[in-house]
């Protein structure tokens, strides 16, 4: 059997914990944090452009923007360089984090709480961070986050922050540890380069993507929407605004979702998408393993332009 079928076949058998039941369960990713070269250029794009609402911001250096009741979905922090940061999931209860902290220190992966200060900032509970082996994605768990109060669409009827896709020099590494340890599911593999997980038990398609990349960066932001106009919309809006459009408006037979992707200021991928294959807790399907093919992943027949998922590293900085 070839190496990648070898790979293949051992990644499709991934898919439950090996050991015991992992001891946390996940309500839904939680926000992301983007480091971003221009703050106000940035605020202004995430929210007049992409529809989400500025919270709060921190002087100069940070920004809290959301698109739904939580106090944010987005963190941008200002910096030197475009990348991201770190990838936040809400664990279900208190309790789910406390589990995970004790699971993660038996793994040896050294969880630190977020000191007291941060998560004021923040405006979260008891904060949780942590590195896996062979990644640089600073992960982040936490249970509770101030509410931001009701809201209110402004340019697009944006339903959650859907999901991030990650670049990874070593996919098998990092997917391994996903699905064994980390209490992801696999929805999709597609061809032999990007694998889409669920954070069980959240029932969308997925909430986080790994895809084979020359070194760990971030491949794009999601946004799920409402409506369907919502993305042809966006289209006509982000032209107008001289915003670059690198994938679609497409259909990915993969999720079943209509897309759009364009670039933020930075160059970082965002994509907005409306529908998406949901999973039951109990039954779901087998994972598939997809071949490539430029119809599977646009069915509709466009093809993503080479900037697509290029702008931003995965930031390596410490704890
Ligand atoms: C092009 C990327 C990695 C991709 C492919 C398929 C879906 C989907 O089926 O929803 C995505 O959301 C993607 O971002
Ligand atoms: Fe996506």
């Amino acid at each position: 059997m070839r190496k990648i079928d070898q790979l293949t076949h051992r990644i499709m058998n991934l898919s439950t914990p090996t050991v015991f039941p992992v001891p946390f369960r996940y309500r839904k990713p939680g926000y992301v944090a983007l480091a971003v070269t221009d703050l106000d250029r940035s605020i202004t794009f995430y929210r007049d452009l992409v529809g989400l609402t500025l919270q709060e911001r921190d002087g100069d250096e940070i920004a809290f923007l959301r698109c739904g009741t939580d106090h944010h979905d987005v963190v941008l922090y200002k910096a030197t360089q475009p990348g991201l940061k770190r990838m936040a999931f809400q664990l279900e209860s208190a309790q789910d984090l406390a589990h995970a902290h004790g699971w993660l220190t038996e793994l040896g992966y050294q969880p630190v709480w977020a000191a007291p200060q941060e998560c004021g900032t923040l405006r979260q509970g008891p904060t949780l961070r942590f590195r896996i082996p062979d990644c640089e994605l600073l992960f982040e768990f936490y249970a509770q986050m101030e509410s931001g109060g009701e809201w209110q669409p402004t340019v697009a009827k944006i339903e959650r922050l859907g999901h991030v896709v990650i670049g990874m020099r070593n996919p098998e590494a990092v997917l391994a540890t996903l699905l064994e340890k980390l209490n992801f599911r696999m929805s999709d593999q597609f061809g032999t380069h990007t694998w889409f997980l669920r954070c069980f038990p959240n029932p969308y398609h997925h909430s986080f993507a790994v895809a084979r990349a020359e070194f760990d960066r971030l491949h794009h932001v999601n946004f799920m929407v409402t409506d369907v106009d919502d993305v042809g919309r966006a289209l006509y809006r982000m032209r107008k605004a001289g915003v670059e459009i690198v994938f679609g408006p497409g259909r990915h037979d993969i999720s079943n979702s209509i897309f759009l992707y364009f670039l933020d200021p930075d160059g970082m991928t965002v994509e907005y998408s409306f529908g998406m294959e949901e999973f039951a807790e109990d039954g779901a399907r087998e994972a598939r393993q997809l071949p490539f093919s430029m119809e599977i992943l646009d069915s509709w027949g466009s093809a993503p332009l080479p900037a697509t998922g290029k702008g931003g590293a995965v930031e390596a900085a410490s704890l």
